[in-house]
């Protein structure tokens, strides 16, 4: 069975993929100064809860939070005695390399949503991934990675204005009754709530108006259903996108002795 773990700078996510489904997935915050002994001692506690029994053979790991992989690291060779595949190493093949500036960087959740939405979707297509920050993730023809945007998360935004101005109080995002606001909180929710529709929408038809070719618009994390209340943004939302281009990443590795 192949243990994926997603590692955004929120949230960390575990799932199991015994071949056909994924069996469990366990959310985490993340840590980097979480050692080995205390991801097994989580990862132990909610599996016997489950009275899931895995049988661990491989180990695929994406990180947007550099830091906190060796650690992974140490937990699957520890506990599992699996070398993982570290998504963005030079020993993780990628089924497409990434078609970006030379000496950049690219977030590997990024390569990954890319493999994913490929894989199920075909190429010519944007992932929208609300994450920590919101990302724009476009696939070429052939399913690359071909750039992107990366836009404030929800919930940065909404932080940031709680951080900056004394007034202004922490609140969550909801959709809101009505665009003109009547008291602070409404106000707020407004500026991010309809703030984010524009956005959506007018990156969406720049990227499509840029590369001159209607695409696909797929979009993953827990705010995608909130944002498609209101108005038809996204062809489809897939919660489960990045878990799943891990496993088609995984699968690619071992079809080519990896
Ligand atoms: N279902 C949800 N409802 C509301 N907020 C959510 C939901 N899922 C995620 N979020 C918020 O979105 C932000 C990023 O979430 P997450 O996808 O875990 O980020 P990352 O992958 O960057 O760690 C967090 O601030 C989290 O509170
Ligand atoms: C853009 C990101 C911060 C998104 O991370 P997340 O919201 O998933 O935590 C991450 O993909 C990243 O650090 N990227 C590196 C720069 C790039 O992708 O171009
Ligand atoms: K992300």
């Amino acid at each position: 069975m192949l243990l994926c773990i997603d590692c955004g700078n929120t949230n960390t996510v575990f799932s199991i993929w015994d071949g056909e489904k994924f069996l469990c997935t366990f959310r985490t915050s993340t840590h980097h100064a979480r050692t080995s002994d205390a991801y097994f001692t989580w990862f132990s506690t909610l599996l016997n809860h489950h009275r899931i029994e895995p049988d661990i053979t491989d180990v695929i790991i994406s990180s947007t939070v550099p830091r906190v992989v060796f650690n992974l690291r140490v937990f699957s060779d520890q506990y599992y005695g699996v070398r993982p595949y570290v998504v963005g190493k030079p020993d993780c093949l990628l089924p497409q390399q990434p078609r970006v500036d030379q000496g950049t960087t690219v977030g590997p959740d990024r390569i990954v949503n890319a493999a994913g939405a490929f894989d199920r979707h075909g190429g010519n297509l944007i992932v929208v991934d609300f994450g920590t920050a919101t990302t724009f993730d476009v696939a070429g023809r052939d399913g690359a990675y071909v750039g992107g945007v990366i836009a404030p998360g929800v919930n940065l935004s909404l932080e940031a204005l709680h951080m900056a101005a004394a007034a202004l109080p922490h609140v969550d995002i909801t959709k809101p009754q009505r665009v003109v606001g009547t008291n602070t909180v409404a106000c707020m929710q407004s500026g991010i709530f309809w703030g984010y529709i524009g956005l959506i929408k007018e990156i969406c038809a720049r990227i499509k108006e840029e590369r001159d070719q209607d695409m696909k618009i797929i979009a993953t994390g827990g705010l995608a259903p909130l944002f498609a209340q209101t108005e038809d943004l996204f062809d489809v939302i897939e919660p489960d996108l990045t878990m799943h281009g891990l496993t088609v990443i995984h699968k690619y590795n071992k079809e080519n002795d990896n």
